[in-house]
């Protein structure tokens, strides 16, 4: 690339950003996407969808009078139309940069858990049900914490985990209002014993933050075949930049390449051992544009029928994060003691779990009484992501 037109392609991306910006400030009406790709169209048809919404009497959509996971949503994908309008930087991820830095701050953490894992191997085969329980439950919950650090809600500002949070994990107990795990280790016991030679039992997580979280996922993902609850991991990321720290197919390769060459012997080893699961298909990773459209999941039959297909395979999906919460409940003001199972509006591909730490003013499945005590105790309870889930829907 030639500098001058480096310079003039961020120039005309920042110029795209200024005007989205404007347009934001401003309430302007939502306006179609104009750059032609894969998902252009099913944006615009939900953009006429909620315009069929409204009354006459409101007007367009716009910014402020929209509901505000399309809207938020929409502004992520503008974000990316205003890159892939100004090549040669049209392969740009305006947050890589953060991405890395929260790795790279969580280090310490990384390398605490990495050496957990690597001694967790080496016994494994030692251990008897109840001590495999409990370092199940271990690294689930690692993984709720480690949803912790998203980048969306400190708005791009540092979100790491500096400290080694396996201490904290008794700690941190009492804040989690939903606890199936016991429901995710029946399921997934009960499949290791009914498996016979050759078949497959495929967990699929659908992957939310790049950076600590990533990691804690893959660490699960790495004890679910170590300890044979699982014979194949399919994680499902996203194929543009999203809510600021949301996982790409580069950021998984560069969190495992950075593992692998990696001063620390067992924080290599993980980055190497990991670069193999993908190499002979234990793992697979999958991405699909329905992942980053506005629709709630329970619109997946009809609007990605071939995603909802791949997920039916599953006998276990993990959601990880908060915008999959959102997702799966349809964002709706729902009330605290609505059932997980009605709130998921008859999206049932196959058992599912979400791992979620609360950031957005939902929660469904709690107990009569206790969303009110909780709201007496603390008014910032349901977006300061102090408080977490496992919320577990399928048969038992
Ligand atoms: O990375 P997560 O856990 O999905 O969190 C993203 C959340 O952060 C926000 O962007 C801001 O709170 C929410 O809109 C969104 O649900
Ligand atoms: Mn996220």
């Amino acid at each position: 690339m030639l500098l001058q037109e480096g310079v003039e392609a961020e120039k005309k991306a920042i110029s795209l950003l200024s005007k989205l910006r404007n347009e934001l400030q401003t309430d302007k009406p939502i306006v179609p996407l104009v750059e032609d790709c894969a998902d252009t169209d099913l944006w615009n048809q939900h953009l006429e969808y909620q315009r069929g919404l409204l009354n006459e009497s409101d007007g367009q959509p716009s910014w402020f009078r929209s509901p505000w996971l399309f809207v938020e949503c929409y502004m992520y994908r503008r974000l990316h139309e205003a890159i892939i309008q100004s090549p040669p930087i049209n392969g740009f991820d305006v947050f890589k940069e953060s991405k890395d830095q929260n790795f790279f701050e969580s280090q310490e953490s990384v390398m605490a858990l990495c050496t957990h894992l690597q001694e967790l191997i080496r016994t494994i085969e030692d251990l008897d049900e109840n001590q495999l329980k409990n370092e199940f439950f271990k690294l689930l919950q690692i993984s709720l914490w480690g949803n912790k650090c998203d980048l969306s809600l400190s708005g791009g500002g540092s979100s790491s985990q500096k400290t080694n949070i396996m201490n904290s994990l008794e700690d941190l107990k009492q804040f989690i209002l939903v606890n199936d795990m016991e429901h995710l280790w029946s399921l997934l016991s009960k499949c290791k014993k009914a498996r016979e030679n050759m078949s497959v039992d495929r967990v699929y997580i659908v992957l939310d933050n790049s950076g600590f979280e990533l990691v804690t996922d893959l660490v699960l993902a790495d004890f679910l075949l170590s300890s044979k609850l699982a014979t194949e991991i399919h994680f499902h990321g996203k194929m543009i930049p999203w809510f600021v720290s949301d996982t790409t197919i580069h950021d998984l390769n560069w969190v495992i390449k950075q593992m692998k060459f990696c001063n620390h012997k067992w924080m290599s080893k993980c980055g190497a051992n990991w670069e193999n699961y993908i190499k002979v298909g234990r793992w697979v990773y999958h991405d699909h544009i329905f992942w980053t459209l506005p629709h709630e999941y329970s619109a997946m039959p009809l609007v990605a029928p071939d995603l909802y297909a791949e997920l039916q395979k599953a006998c276990l999906i993990l959601f990880k994060g908060d915008l999959n919460y959102r997702k799966l409940t349809g964002d709706r003001k729902w009330d605290f003691t609505v059932p997980f199972h009605q709130a998921l509006c008859g999206f049932h591909p196959a058992p599912l779990c979400s791992i979620r730490t609360l950031k957005a003013e939902i929660q469904v499945g709690l107990q009569p009484g206790q969303g009110e005590q909780l709201t007496a105790l603390d008014p910032h309870w349901l977006t300061s992501g102090k408080y977490g889930v496992f919320q577990f829907d399928g048969p038992l």
